[in-house]
């Protein structure tokens, strides 16, 4: 039985807190409003996250997050990526022992480009206690999660010893947890998926259909493991779960916020209004803004990316963005991988 500290009661948080208190392990949920601690901790429900689900009396939550770490040695961060910076400067003030730290948020700053783990890992410079840094992703909504529904995730880190801590931490009958060691396509492959769930969406509010979406999620693909390359990682894991697999289970799902967001983007409803109905996080916002800036900084070619950018922050209308799309010169559809990748994949041959 280990102490976890999970920091964020979102959706995402308070599902993998289930996992884990259902795992034996002693679980202290931390969110920062006390009226939604005390309905944790009294009536065992978070209606505004997970209406209708009872939570496991293990659960304690906490709204003072030297409460919540204390004497934990794993840290579960699965706040928005724009509260993960401020809450790691607070943490590394608090802690006073190794932890490894885990986390489970999907996005890239704006502005810094950074993955979350390197957000993380930056934030606790000059300190001896960050023993490890994990990620955890894959196609996982937190609603079927918390229904126990069979899901498959994976985590990855720069040390195999942590991602298989992280590994045994929530693996169980309903929740089957794959390690990859490639952190970077990881966390790439999760953050900008949602990308292209907001194209997604945004084709069926503009009422086009199947077609089309099968068009963004295999295009969708291709760049976000264009990018993912560039930066280091292995083709491969786009193929995965932290890549196809949460593309598929995001573009495809009514759960989705990202997906619901493009919706209704694409039915006429400014990005201003679409926040306001969502009451809930939509991280591809921030990450299409984050992946915009970045490839071009690195000189990476991503249509799709480039097109949501222009409908969300240059007012460009999503018929004028699918004709942009649609005009552009012709291509081969394969990329050839780069030498160095198809030898160290083809060592044989
Ligand atoms: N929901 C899902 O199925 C999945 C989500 N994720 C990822 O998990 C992360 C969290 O998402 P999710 O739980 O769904 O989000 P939700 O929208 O369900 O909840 C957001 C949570 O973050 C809190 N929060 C918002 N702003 C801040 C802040 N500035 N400081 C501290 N806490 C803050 C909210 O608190 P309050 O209520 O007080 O506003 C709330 O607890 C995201 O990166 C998401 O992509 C990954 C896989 C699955
Ligand atoms: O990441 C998710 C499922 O794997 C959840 O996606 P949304 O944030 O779009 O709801």
């Amino acid at each position: 039985m280990k102490k976890v500290a999970v920091i964020g009661a979102g959706s995402w948080g308070t599902a993998l807190a289930m996992v884990l208190a259902d795992n034996g392990h002693d679980v202290r949920l931390w969110g920062r409003r006390k009226e939604q601690i005390d309905e944790i901790n009294h009536q065992k429900t978070n209606s505004k996250y997970l209406p209708g689900i009872t939570l496991p009396s293990q659960i304690k939550g906490h709204y003072i997050l030297a409460d919540a770490v204390k004497d934990t040695e794993i840290i579960l961060l699965v706040v928005p990526t724009k509260a993960m910076r401020e809450t790691v400067q607070e943490l590394k003030l608090i802690i006073s022992r190794d932890v490894t730290v885990i986390h489970a948020s999907k996005g890239i700053e704006p502005g810094t480009h950074k993955r979350i783990s390197e957000i993380i890992e930056e934030e606790f410079t000059g300190s001896n206690f960050l023993k490890h840094v994990v990620v955890l992703s894959g196609p996982s909504h937190a609603e079927e999660v918390s229904k126990h529904q069979p899901t498959t995730v994976t985590v990855s880190s720069k040390s195999e010893q942590a991602s298989e801590l992280a590994q045994d931490l929530f693996f169980n009958q309903y929740f089957r947890v794959y390690t990859n060691p490639d952190l970077i396509g990881v966390e790439i492959g999760g953050a900008l998926k949602n990308i292209i769930a907001l194209v997604c969406g945004l084709t069926e509010g503009l009422g086009l259909g199947d077609n089309t979406k099968a068009a963004i999620m295999t295009r969708g693909l291709t760049e976000i493991a264009r990018i993912g390359m560039a930066l280091g990682a292995n083709p491969m894991t786009f193929a995965g779960l932290s890549g196809l697999g949460d593309l598929i289970v995001t573009c495809t799902s009514i759960h989705s916020r990202n997906y619901r967001a493009g919706q209704l983007l694409g039915q006429g409803k400014t990005l201003e209004e679409v926040l306001d109905t969502m009451g809930m996080v939509v991280e591809g916002i921030r990450t299409t803004k984050a992946t915009y800036e970045l490839a071009k900084q690195i000189n990476v070619e991503m249509p799709i990316t480039n097109a949501l950018y222009k409908v969300l922050f240059e007012q460009l209308s999503p018929k004028e963005a699918t004709g942009e799309l649609m005009g552009r010169v012709k291509k081969h559809e394969v990329e050839r991988l780069p030498t160095d990748l198809l030898q160290a994949d083809f060592k044989e041959d």
